[in-house]
């Protein structure tokens, strides 16, 4: 009988424990969004054909986890709601396992010392790229005075990991290849671990999650980056006698032993002064968040620019003589080591250069931006309810490639502009030359009509650095460097322009050819 209460007590408990776990996890139900279905895979003409259909009401795209496709009309309104309300990170950690990884857990502090501390050290980043380009374009891409094939996207991101973290994490870190390794191994298993959580149900991943071997796999790499970053973290930490953490940036920390006079862990003591922790695993974490926003994304639309580049050699002529004629006029020198110090006044000069970044991102085949995972519910305009809980995207191409937007209308653009479904390199350049235009058409410039770095309270902290860090490349690229397809027949960079669960696939074997230039 005794036994009988507490087995009865028990599974009593247990249920309860159960029903309230369902319903803690009821959502409410969308109403009145219609669903794309009998797609399959297709998601790109769900997409397309959910644009047409239903061009100013909201549909459902059935990706793994279905996102809300919110229409054009809306984007000012959502462009403006609050964190509270709608956020990134919820699909970031959703995305990319944030909830067993730690990735991205630290989101706050990451985007305060961003916006606050990158925007203000520009110049000083910037001329930090300057420093390693020469010596990262030589590491991996030596110096073939004949044409030799490289795989794009194997080399790109080879740099980009090198100089990210040259410029964030330290000096030494860009010569480093065991970090190169690790961060760039980090980058593709945190993929294979978001695709092995995903193969659960949404309400078993926190139990199986912790133990998927995909997963741990990401935890132990990360373990060791953390070690790697223990002597910088310790550099950068001072502990005054409140025990409160405080970093010696602005006293310019130097590492002399390893660092050739740079000083180390930049990046790192941003963060510091924002968190409240100076555990080195938490910290690391941060830095390894950082280095995942920016190393894919600049690595993938730098392929794209180099493809164009490459598979339209109309355009290498103009550029280059823009290039040079900035130089000229603003008597820029190289120094004895060959390096070219273009200060930002001077980068910003080339319109040609930025309005040809600008035209091979707007045709990137990134689906979506602005991912948000709604946190209380919000009535658009529309009248439809979205619950607590719905992902929603604005879809992208529907805006970069639509005659209905200023932006690409007939009446707003000058005669010699294509339309928007075809590449013309130097269309935003032209739309710059119009007057009181000069800084709507930017590169960096983010708006509801061109969504390449996202809207409204998330918009990418880093795409400043990134712009001048990818004109930057470009520059030593066009300067040194002779560009050519490997097959013209099959490099057609538009059909290389590819999307898988609406977000872009870079072309992993698209090849060019380079030769470095007889100056
Ligand atoms: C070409 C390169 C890049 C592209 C295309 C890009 C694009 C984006 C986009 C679309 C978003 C989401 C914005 C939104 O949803 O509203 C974003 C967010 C973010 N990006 Fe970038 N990004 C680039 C480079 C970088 C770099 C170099 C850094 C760091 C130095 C960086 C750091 C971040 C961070 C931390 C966020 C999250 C912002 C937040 O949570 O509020 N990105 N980026």
């Amino acid at each position: 009988m005794e036994f009988d209460a507490k087995f009865t007590f028990g599974v009593s408990g247990i249920l309860i424990a159960l029903v309230a776990y369902v319903l803690s996890q009821r959502r409410e139900r969308l109403v009145g969004i219609p669903v794309m279905t009998g797609y399959g895979d297709d998601h790109e003409r769900a997409m397309v054909d959910g644009t047409l259909k239903y061009p100013t009401t909201p549909f459902v795209i059935e990706t793994q986890r279905p996102f809300v496709i919110v229409p054009a009309c809306t984007f000012e309104e959502l462009g403006r709601i609050s964190q509270a309300k709608a956020t990134l990170w919820g699909v970031q950690k959703q995305e990319m396992c944030g909830d067993y990884t730690g990735l991205w857990q630290h989101n706050v502090e990451l985007n305060q010392a961003l916006r606050l501390h990158l925007h203000r050290n520009l110049a000083d980043t910037v001329s930090s790229v300057e420093d390693k380009i020469d010596w990262v374009f030589a590491e991996e891409l030596g110096s073939p005075h004949d044409w030799k094939a490289f795989r794009v996207h194997e080399v790109t991101v080879r740099i980009v990991a090198r100089l990210v973290a040259g410029v964030f994490v330290g000096a030494r870190f860009a010569r480093d290849d065991e970090w190169t390794r690790l961060s760039l191994g980090l980058a593709t298993d945190l993929v294979y671990a978001r695709d092995a959580i995903k193969k659960w149900p949404t309400w078993f991943q926190p139990i199986a999650g912790p133990f998927l071997k995909d997963i741990r796999n990401v935890n132990s790499q990360l373990t060791k980056m953390a070690k790697m970053l223990q002597p910088v973290i310790e550099n950068s930490v001072l502990e005054d006698t409140n025990s409160f953490r405080q970093t010696l940036y602005d006293e310019k920390k130097i590492d002399l032993e390893h660092g050739g006079g740079e000083p180390e862990g930049t990046f790192m003591s941003w963060v510091l002064s924002r968190l409240k922790t100076a555990d080195p695993e938490v910290i690391a974490r941060v830095q390894l968040s950082l280095s995942f926003a920016s190393i894919n994304t600049t690595t993938n639309a730098l392929v794209f620019m180099v493809i164009d580049l490459a598979a339209r050699s109309e355009y290498t002529q103009p550029l280059r003589e823009e290039i040079e004629q900035v130089i000229r006029e603003d008597n820029v020198q190289e120094d004895e080591n060959g390096v070219l110090r273009l200060k930002q006044s001077s980068l910003n000069k080339l319109w040609k250069l930025d309005s040809f970044m600008k035209e091979s991102s707007r045709l990137s085949k990134n689906g979506i931006t602005n991912l948000r995972l709604v946190q209380q519910p919000i009535t658009l305009s529309t009248g439809h309810r979205l619950p607590k809980g719905t992902r929603i995207a604005f879809d992208t191409l529907s805006v970069h490639l639509s005659t209905a937007t200023q932006t690409f209308s007939p009446e707003y653009n000058p005669p010699e502009n294509k339309p928007p479904t075809e590449f013309d390199g130097f269309r935003f350049y032209r739309l710059r030359k119009m007057q009181g235009k000069e800084n709507l058409h930017r590169f960096a410039t983010a708006s509801a009509e061109s969504l390449t770095w996202g809207y409204g309270d998330h918009t990418c902290p880093g795409r400043f650095f990134a712009d001048y860090e990818l004109k930057v490349l470009l520059v030593e690229l066009l300067r040194k460097w002779d560009i050519r397809v490997k097959d013209p027949k099959s490099t057609n960079s538009q059909t290389l322009r590819k999307m898988r669960e609406l977000v872009v696939v870079v072309p992993r074997d698209a090849e060019v050819e380079l030769r470095r230039r007889k100056v």
